[in-house]
């Protein structure tokens, strides 16, 4: 998918809500596991619940890897069944790769190839080589993590090296490597005080910013400093709507919230339009 058909469909649905398909079979309805793949059997209940109020989801592939082939062959009947039925939706595999050149190929061909994602995440430590190989695909995203929603993330993105910042320089020198037009990049929605920062730096590029709901963050403060005329935002929630009920009415409960967030997203995108009403 094109960042332009990104855009339209966020137009359209008055929405940049991904939803984190991060499923682990200790938090799904029990009843789900007699089911012949019951990864699957989750995955579509959600999507079909909720696909109207969101133009993304978002398979953290650690939850799948952690059960093996079934894990994989789940996750494939995932992004199979959403290009099927929802061609419009945007995919991530949350993969956090990264190698030197010939491995990342294979990771890139794995993901934006062979399984058909449209964006994959990469880490950034490896550097350029590790990182272009996935940029090469065409109408495909390489979403680099630049500013993580973890603690963990001021042992080095925020450490300063030659007066800057190790998160900037991710972003600016990143913007030099071939393809960079296929980036975008990974800010958590705890860090929201830092985007306006990012955005010196990138101010076109889209964002995915996770950490909205369970880790605390908030959509308005993302939205007040990180979103672009394009609106240049994707904001994911997996837990806070995918576990919001382990009853048996788990989809109808997650459609529920996906809806409150995606009407609070059309109350951004509007709060937008008018601020800025001068500029669009
Ligand atoms: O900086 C980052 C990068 C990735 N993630 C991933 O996003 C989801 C968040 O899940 P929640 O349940 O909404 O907290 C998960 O897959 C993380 O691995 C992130 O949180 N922060």
């Amino acid at each position: 998918m094109t960042t332009q058909e990104l855009v339209e469909q966020i137009r359209k649905k008055q929405s940049f809500l991904c939803i984190g398909l991060d499923v682990d079979l200790k938090k799904i309805p029990t009843y789900l596991l007699s089911e012949e793949d019951p990864i699957f059997s989750f995955n579509k209940a959600i999507i079909d619940a909720t696909h109207q109020f969101c133009v993304a989801y978002k398979p953290n592939t650690a939850f799948y890897e952690a059960c093996g082939l079934k894990g994989w062959e789940a996750l494939q009947k995932t992004i199979d069944y959403l290009h099927d039925n929802y061609p419009e939706i945007y995919t991530i595999a949350d993969a956090k790769r990264g190698d030197i050149g010939n491995t990342s190929k294979m990771y890139a061909k794995t993901f934006l190839k062979d399984m058909g994602f449209d964006s994959v995440t990469v880490a950034p430590y490896m550097g350029k080589d590790s990182v272009e190989p996935f940029l090469e695909f065409e109408d495909k995203h390489t979403i680099l993590l630049a500013l993580t929603s973890n603690e963990g993330a001021f042992d080095f993105q925020t450490l300063k090296s030659d007066e800057t910042e190790i998160y900037k320089k991710v972003l600016e020198t990143s913007k030099s490597w071939e393809n960079s037009e296929n980036l975008m990049y990974v800010v958590g929605a705890t860090k929201a005080e830092y985007l306006a920062e990012v955005r010196k730096i990138v101010p076109e590029s889209f964002l995915l910013v996770p950490g909205v709901g369970a880790q605390g963050g908030k959509l308005e403060d993302v939205c007040k400093y990180g979103m672009t005329k394009d609106v240049g935002l994707l904001v994911n929630s997996s837990r806070k709507i995918i576990y919001a009920s382990t009853n048996n009415n788990f989809a109808e409960v997650a459609a529920a919230k996906a809806e409150i967030l995606q009407q609070q997203m059309a109350e951004e995108l509007e709060k937008f339009k008018f601020e800025h009403s001068n500029e669009l």
